[in-house]
C-alpha cells in the first residue's frame, strides 16, 4: 500500500480516462485530489477524496491545491483532444494543452511538487510507414496540431526534468476505448469523435450509420489499423507510473507507450460491435479524415520492463462488451 505522502492530484480527472485512474488509485490505496474546470469532465464522473474546480491556467489555485493537499504526485489528464479537429482550429489545442501544462509546471515548481505523469499519445508518431509496431525510440514526427501540442508538452517536460530536476513520465497511449467493468463510469464525449462510441450509437439506433474514413489506405482492408486499449488498462497503467515514480529518485524523464500491440481495422471493429450488439450497423464509406495516420500500434516492451505493466483486460471483445454495457445502462436511447 502507498505509505505517506502519496496523494495524487489527478488534473483533468472528471473526464473519461481521469475518471477510471481515480477509481484504480483508490483501488490501490492511493488518497486523491480531481482538479478540473469541467469543459468537458463530468461532475458525476468525480470518484476522489477532493475536488477542487479551476482551470490550468490557474497558476495561483494550482499551486495553493498542490500545498494545501500535500500532493506528492500529479497526473495531467486535462487537454483538448480531438485530432481532427485541432486540423481546423489549432490554437486553443496549443494554448490548453501547451500553455495549460506550462502552467501546471510552474504551480508545481512554486509548491516543491516533482512528479508528473502526462497523457500523451501515439499521435506523436504521426505516420511510420511501414512499422508494424511502433517504439519510444523513435523520433517524434507528429502530423497534427493536437500531436504537436502533445510532443511539444513532452519535449518541455524533458527540458524541465533537466533544469529543475523534476521526474517525469509521458505515457502514449493508443486508442482509449471501453468502460468500467462494474458500470462506475464509462465514454462520454459530448462531442462524439470516436470511432467505438459512434458504431454503438449506430448499433443503438441514435445514428443513421456510421462513416468509414477511408477505405483506400495500404491496409489489409483498405481502413486504418489501430492498438485498441481498455480504459481500464490504462488506470492501472498509471498507477504504476506514479509507483515507479515514488520508488525510483532521478527517473528523469521518460516516454512509454500505453498499447496491447495489436491492431484491427476499422472494418474489424464494426464487425466486433455487430457480434456483441446482435444488431445490424450501417456504414457510409467516406473520404480520408485529415490528419489520420493508416496504422498506430504499440511496441508494448517497455512498460512491460520498467513498470511491469500489461493490458489485461484489452480483447477487442471485452472492449465493446464493456462499452456497449455502458451505452445500454448510461446513454440516451
Ligand atoms: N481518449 C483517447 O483515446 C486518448 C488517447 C491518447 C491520449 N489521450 C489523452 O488523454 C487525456 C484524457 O483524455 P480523455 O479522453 O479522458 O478526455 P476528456 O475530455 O474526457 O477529459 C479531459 C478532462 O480535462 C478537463 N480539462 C480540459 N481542459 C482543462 C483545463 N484547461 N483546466 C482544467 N481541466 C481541464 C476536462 O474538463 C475533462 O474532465 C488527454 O490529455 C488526451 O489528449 C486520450
Ligand atoms: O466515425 C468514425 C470515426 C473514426 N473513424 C476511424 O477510426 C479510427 C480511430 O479514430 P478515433 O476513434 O477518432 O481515434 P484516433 O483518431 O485514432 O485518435 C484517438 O487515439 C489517439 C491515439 O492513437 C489519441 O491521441 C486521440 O486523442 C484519440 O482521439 C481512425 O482511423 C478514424 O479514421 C472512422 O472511420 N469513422
Amino acid at each position: 500500500m502507498p505509505g505517506k505522502h502519496s496523494t495524487v492530484l489527478v488534473v483533468g480527472g472528471a473526464g473519461y480516462i481521469g475518471s477510471h485512474t481515480t477509481l484504480a488509485l483508490k483501488d490501490a490505496g492511493f488518497a486523491t485530489v480531481i482538479y478540473d474546470n469541467f469543459s468537458t469532465g463530468h461532475r458525476d464522473a468525480c470518484f476522489a477524496d477532493h475536488l477542487v474546480e479551476g482551470d490550468l491556467a490557474d497558476v495561483a489555485k494550482l499551486t495553493e491545491t498542490l500545498e494545501r493537499f500535500e500532493i506528492s504526485s500529479v497526473i495531467h489528464f486535462a487537454a483538448m483532444i480531438e485530432a481532427g479537429q485541432s486540423m481546423v482550429t489549432p490554437l486553443p489545442f496549443f494554448e490548453n494543452n501547451v500553455s495549460g501544462t506550462v502552467s501546471l509546471l510552474k504551480a508545481m515548481l512554486a509548491a516543491g511538487v516533482s512528479r508528473i505523469v502526462f497523457s500523451s499519445t501515439a499521435a506523436v508518431y504521426g505516420n511510420q510507414d511501414g512499422r508494424l509496431t511502433l517504439s519510444e525510440t523513435l523520433p517524434r514526427a507528429p502530423i497534427t496540431p493536437y500531436g504537436h501540442s502533445k510532443a511539444m508538452v513532452e519535449r518541455i517536460l524533458e527540458t524541465c526534468v533537466q533544469a529543475y530536476g523534476l521526474q517525469a513520465i509521458a505515457l502514449r497511449y493508443f486508442n482509449a476505448s471501453g468502460a468500467d467493468a462494474a458500470g462506475r463510469t464509462g465514454e462520454r464525449h459530448d462531442l462524439e469523435t470516436h470511432l467505438i462510441p459512434l458504431i454503438i450509437e449506430a448499433a443503438r439506433g441514435i445514428r443513421p450509420n456510421v462513416k468509414i474514413y477511408g477505405t483506400d489506405y495500404d491496409t489489409s482492408d483498405g481502413t486504418c489499423i489501430r492498438d485498441y486499449i481498455h480504459v481500464s488498462d490504462l488506470a492501472t497503467g498509471h498507477v504504476a507510473a506514479v509507483r515507479y515514480l515514488l520508488d525510483n529518485s532521478n527517473t528523469g524523464f521518460q516516454a512509454m507507450n500505453l498499447g496491447t500491440g495489436t491492431g484491427y481495422s476499422v472494418r474489424q471493429v464494426i464487425n466486433t460491435v455487430r457480434e456483441v450488439s446482435g444488431r445490424a450497423v450501417d456504414v457510409v464509406e467516406a473520404d480520408r479524415r485529415p490528419g489520420d495516420p493508416a496504422r498506430l500500434v504499440a511496441d508494448v516492451a517497455a512498460a512491460r520492463t520498467d513498470l511491469h505493466w500489461s493490458a489485461a483486460q484489452s480483447s477487442l471483445d471485452e472492449i465493446v462488451r464493456t462499452a456497449w454495457a455502458y451505452a445500454e445502462a448510461n446513454l440516451p436511447h
